[in-house]
């Protein structure tokens, strides 16, 4: 129903994606980086990522009316499922139980890794304790999330689709691709581990991220609250996940949809991006084809304005969505603030219109202190994101760059915060042995 068909479905072939090697996963530097070898799958003649987004993409739903039709600032994200009651969610486990059952399989089932899990329905039942409330971390397009906790000890993030979220004809199909998806592996993405399908049933399985969503942090709710430089380490980690998407893959990854509600944060605040729920292979450089969609996809206030007048999707559409990230990150503020008045209501051109009037330090979340060195950080910050923010795709910067450049803003913000601590430190002893005489 959501899907989106892709013009150079045909001309991508290619399905298989590079396992990752662990060296790789988090490297501290992209100076360092080194492709990995390449473990292709057999060329199966369509574009697995394709069907995977078109099934996920009908579960995590975000259609937009087209641009000529709707205001990019006023779209809205369309769940047309109703979340299923408590009573329907017990009648389908118990349907479901007659169903087939399957799922991703290893030949060795002691072997668990990511990708590599074989799950029961009974796993998950139990795992869930029968999908019982009090294990429901979430609720989002797909259907509801639940926390899990396998036999092994394993935590584990259980989404079951809302009835009808899939297309029942993608459901054979769906299992090898699935497979493929699961080899994409970094410690800044959240790890797919599988997928069940059990009658009516269709259940991903992925990493549980304990510490909730960027946007909860951001928001400060439940007393979450992220200093300036946890936030640039965030930044960091988003853009190695999304680097590694567009450049270490077999084919490039375009995620689609990064949003602060995409980056879950574990307890040492570290970032894992989430919801591949669009992903869908990049254009294929040599011949320089992109990607055409029929419908456009993401997220209000996220959206490349190019995609969304032309439906033509590259990478630099992460950028554009990343730049808005880094923008959130630093205010604070969501991407679309529609209670403000009418100049701050959309925060990067707000945010933008402070940083070239040369007053950033006004954009800056109040939440944070504005000394010196946060306000050098946030200028070189808010640089990035004009970059990542150009209006044509062509003069954004890359996201490999995105995180060069972010790595050397932290660099500095530590070595200056070393020295303004040390100065002050100093300062104040100087003034206590003032005291004392
Ligand atoms: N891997 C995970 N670990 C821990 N919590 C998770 C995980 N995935 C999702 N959640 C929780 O479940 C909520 C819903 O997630 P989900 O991905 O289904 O929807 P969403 O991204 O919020 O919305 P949409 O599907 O419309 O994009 C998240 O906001 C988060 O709180």
């Amino acid at each position: 129903m959501t899907s989106s068909i892709s013009s150079s479905r045909s001309r991508n072939p290619s399905s298989g994606l590079r396992s990752t090697p662990d060296r790789f996963a988090n490297s501290p530097s992209f100076s360092s980086y080194s492709a990995p070898l390449v473990s292709r799958k057999p060329d199966s003649g369509r574009n697995p990522l394709t069907v995977v987004a078109r099934f996920i993409s009908g579960a995590f739903i975000a259609c937009f009316a087209p641009p000529e039709t709707a205001e990019w600032n006023n779209f809205k994200v369309s769940n047309e499922f109703g979340a299923p009651s408590v009573a329907s969610e017990t009648s389908r486990t118990t349907s479901g139980r007659q169903g087939r059952n399957r799922g991703i399989y290893s030949n060795s089932t002691k072997e668990r890794g990511p990708g590599n899990m074989n799950f029961t329905m009974d796993e998950i039942l139990k795992a869930t304790m029968n999908f019982n409330t009090a294990f429901k971390v979430g609720q989002g397009g797909f259907g509801t999330v639940y926390k899990g906790k396998l036999d092994d000890g394993i935590l584990v993030a259980i989404k079951r689709a809302k009835m009808g979220v899939y297309d029942k004809h993608l459901g054979v199909e769906f299992q090898s691709e699935v497979t493929t998806l699961a080899q994409v592996e970094h410690l800044n993405l959240v790890k797919f581990y599988g997928y069940l399908e059990h009658g009516d049933e269709r259940i991903l399985v992925m990493e549980y991220v304990p510490n909730g969503t960027l946007r909860e942090h951001l928001d400060g709710v439940n007393g979450k609250e992220l200093d300036f430089a946890a936030r640039l380490d965030i930044a960091i980690d988003v853009a190695h996940a999304i680097t590694y998407l567009h450049m270490y893959t077999d084919h490039p990854i375009i995620h689609r949809d990064i949003k602060s509600s995409n980056i879950l944060l574990t307890e040492r605040l570290r970032a894992k991006v989430a919801d591949f729920g669009f992903a869908r292979l990049a254009a294929d450089t040599d011949s320089g084809a992109t990607h055409v969609s029929t419908q456009v996809k993401g997220t209000a206030g996220y959206l490349d304005p190019e995609y969304l007048k032309t439906y033509h999707l590259t990478e630099k559409s992460d950028v554009y969505s990343f730049g808005v990230l880094l923008v959130e990150l630093v205010t604070g503020r969501r991407p679309i603030e529609s209670k403000r008045e009418l100049k701050e209501r959309i925060t990067p051109r707000w945010a933008m219109k402070k940083f070239t009037d040369g007053d950033a330090i006004s954009a800056l979340d109040p939440r944070l202190e504005p000394t010196a060195v946060t306000n050098l950080a946030l200028e070189k910050i808010l640089e990035l994101a004009l970059q990542c923010l150009a209006p044509r795709r062509q003069s954004r910067t890359s996201m490999r760059r995105c995180g060069e450049v972010l790595w050397s803003i932290r660099k500095d913000y530590r070595e200056q915060s070393v020295l303004d601590f040390r100065s002050l430190s100093s300062t104040s002893q100087r003034s206590a042995s003032v005291k004392e005489q």
